[in-house]
């Protein structure tokens, strides 16, 4: 039988630049296409070749790191992801996922950080992922407060983040502080903390 094939837009290594692993050193795989379109995204996810099983296992080998990072695009939407995964797990790395959070994740996943996106609400309140290791959501507009709500009834979750949205190189950083402000001023409910994208400010991939 033929090997597998995969949209691959690149695989690189550098350190998680968001998030709880912030800092931690990892080969990403990131595949291209994408089941949303959000008009801010940072990605150009339709930009992507082929390659097979093991060209990709002979690149992430090129790499010191054992943690590896499934990103796109969207990674829960590659035909045949599993037999790539398997092959990972069978070399005992670290298996991470980037997920828009509206598809089931691969049981291979060690840890599950899914970024959802507001301009989509109505998607999340039909179906998404029950649960995740991390949830961040990107401040991309003056209403995002409600959604966080929504997503915290519908994904639970040991840690929710805010992320400030990047647009021409500016961050809106204020914007999003004193959105968790609001978020942390309840009673009771989930305590919301800041993840920044740490590899813009500093320059590295
Ligand atoms: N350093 C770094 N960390 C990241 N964390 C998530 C990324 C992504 O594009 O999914 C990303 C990325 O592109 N670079
Ligand atoms: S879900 Fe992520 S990769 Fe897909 S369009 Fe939105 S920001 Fe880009
Ligand atoms: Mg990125």
């Amino acid at each position: 039988m033929s090997e597998p094939t995969y949209r691959i837009v690149e695989i690189f290594e550098t350190l998680q630049g968001e998030g709880y692993n912030t800092g931690m050193p990892s080969v990403f795989i990131r595949f291209g296409k994408c089941n949303l379109a959000c008009h801010w995204c940072d990605t150009n996810y339709n930009e992507f070749g082929f390659m097979s099983l093991s060209q990709i296992m002979q690149k992430v080998h090129q790499f010191a790191a054992r943690n590896i990072i499934i990103t796109g695009g969207e990674p829960t939407i590659q035909p045949q992801i599993e037999i790539l995964l398997n092959q990972l797990k069978s070399e005992s790395y670290f298996i991470a996922i980037e997920t828009n959070g509206l598809k089931d994740v691969p049981a291979q996943i060690d840890y599950v950080a899914t970024s959802p996106k507001r301009l989509y609400a109505q998607a999340y309140e039909k179906r998404c992922l029950k649960r995740a290791d991390e949830v961040r959501i990107v401040v991309d507009g003056d209403d995002v407060f409600d959604f966080c709500e929504q997503i915290e009834q519908k994904i639970q979750s040991p840690r929710y983040y805010l992320s400030p949205c990047e647009h021409h190189g500016e961050m809106n950083v204020l914007q999003t502080i004193a959105l968790l402000g609001k978020l942390n001023a309840r009673v009771a409910k989930p305590h919301w903390q800041l993840s920044i994208q740490t590899h813009k400010l500093c320059g590295i991939d």
